[in-house]
């Protein structure tokens, strides 16, 4: 039987199944990009109902009422009526399935790719990389905290303005290691339990570093499953990728139509460091409490202030005040850097093509950048200089991909995928060059 004929039969299946007539469509498309080409076919569902379907391990699934209740949030919309096998498998560690019938079959992804991340997938699982490891942790909070103690024993215990503003550089370093904290747990890294997991991003992130961690969850999760992924229909893009004065890719242009953002594109190249070292904080914090309306998170915030006026209450003035919170802020502004440079000069895609033409597992090594470093720095970069190791396996602790790292790699060799990495100088450089050559392409009106 040919993979079309099959596709025809298991269709009719599904739609005796489900009663409903429907239409299946299958491709054979050229993807990918230089030696990440491939050929694949793709299964895609469109329901004539009201009926909302996602296609897992060639079945389909009917989450309509399931939608407003699904605890990785909206994300899981926009996979409705695809396959979305890989970046589910991504993001579930339980089997969240078990009580769920299905509702027809799929022909599954016939690319390689599919199957050899999910064997990994399963060898990481069976040799204990997805867990995690306390007493790591444990020395991590210990080393975390101590950078706090120093910040208030630095304007506590001396009086000499240049000790304050040391303390000014221990705040921003437990920041910055908060920020990877509430990361951590708000991929449920920690306990591996959505509840106490969420408690301790909360705590992290809103408490300590003063960033919405509700807000950014939703955000991530959007980043993780669609990342430098842009839909012109919507306007809707990878909310990280998705700036007002920064536009990285060509397929990003049509989101941007003022003025303003034309002249602030035009100069990207210079304004990009400045503008994530000196407003990164300031803006992450406005983003993620304008429109926030969880109590939790606003009590939170309210404990995060509460400490902040504590510290800088022993200082001797108000300038001072302003001083030390002001260089609190521009020292964290490195985190902001770190964020962008691992996908920001990375090719992007079109929304509809994700789960459909182009294969999850390959777009998520395809837009990520690894950054190289010797083991001692990896508390710097949180461990996500092991970025496209992140990308791939979410939910996997972070002091186990630099582990995962070879395993990675020889699958992406074996399946001809470019596994992109180059230390974070030399990532800085191809982001200012490339939105260089991006701003020279830029124009308000392409045609
Ligand atoms: C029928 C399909 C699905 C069901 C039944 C389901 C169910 C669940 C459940 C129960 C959780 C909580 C996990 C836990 O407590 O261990 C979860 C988390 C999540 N789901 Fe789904 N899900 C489905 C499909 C999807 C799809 C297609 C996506 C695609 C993006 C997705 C993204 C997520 C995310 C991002 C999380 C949070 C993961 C984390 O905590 O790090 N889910 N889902």
């Amino acid at each position: 039987m040919t993979l079309q004929e099959q596709e025809m039969s298991s269709s009719t299946s599904a739609e005796v199944a489900d009663n409903k007539p429907r239409s299946r469509s299958q491709r054979t498309i050229s993807v990918g990009e230089n030696n990440n080409q491939v050929n694949r076919k793709a299964s895609t569902h469109q329901d004539q109902g009201e009926r909302k379907l996602i296609g897992i391990d060639g079945k389909w699934y009917d989450i309509t009422t399931f939608i407003p209740h699904h605890p990785g949030g909206d994300i899981i919309k926009h996979f409705i009526g695809r396959d979305a096998t890989a970046v589910f498998h991504s993001f579930h560690e339980r089997d969240v399935l078990k009580h769920r019938k299905p509702v027809g079959d799929f022909e599954l992804d016939e690319d390689p790719a599919t199957e050899a991340f999910r064997q990994l997938q399963k060898f990481f699982i069976e040799n204990g990389y997805f867990e995690t490891s306390m007493l790591w942790y444990a020395g991590k909070f210990a080393i975390t905290f101590c950078l706090l103690a120093l910040s208030f024993l630095c304007v506590i215990a001396s009086e000499k303005w240049y000790v304050h503003y040391l303390g000014a550089f221990f705040l921003a370093s437990f920041w910055h290691q908060c920020g990877f904290f509430m990361h951590d747990f708000m991929h449920t890294q920690g306990f591996h339990k959505a509840k106490i997991d969420r408690w301790l991003g909360t705590f992290f992130g809103t408490v300590c570093l003063g960033v919405s961690g509700s807000w950014w969850r939703e955000e991530h999760f959007s980043h993780h499953a669609l990342t430098n992924t842009v839909n012109p229909e919507t306007k809707w893009s990878d909310p990280q990728a998705h700036e007002a004065i920064f536009a990285q890719n060509e397929r990003l242009f049509p989101l941007h139509n003022s003025l303003f953002e034309y002249y602030a594109i035009k100069v990207q190249h210079i304004t990009f460091l400045p503008t994530c070292i000196l407003f990164g904080r300031v803006a992450i914090i406005l983003d993620s409490f304008r429109e926030e309306k969880n109590v939790r998170e606003w009590v939170a915030f309210v404990i995060h202030w509460t400490w902040i006026c504590l510290l800088l209450s022993f200082l001797p003035s108000w300038y001072e005040c302003l001083v030390f919170y002001s260089m609190a802020a521009i020292f964290e502004g490195v985190l902001h850097i770190q964020l962008l440079i691992s996908h920001y000069c990375k090719p992007f895609y079109l929304e509809n093509d994700i789960c459909t033409t182009q294969n999850w597992y390959r777009m998520q090594v395809i837009s990520n950048i690894n950054i190289v470093n010797p083991v001692w720095m990896d508390w710097f970069h949180g461990g996500l200089n092991f970025h496209i190791e992140h990308h791939l396996f979410p939910l996997m602790p972070r002091h186990n991909y630099r582990k995962a790292n070879k395993h990675v790699k020889h699958v992406c060799k074996e399946l001809g995928i470019t596994f992109d990495e180059c230390t974070w100088s030399e990532a800085v450089i191809r982001t200012i060059q490339h939105l260089k050559k991006m701003s020279t392409h830029f124009s308000l009106n392409p045609n």
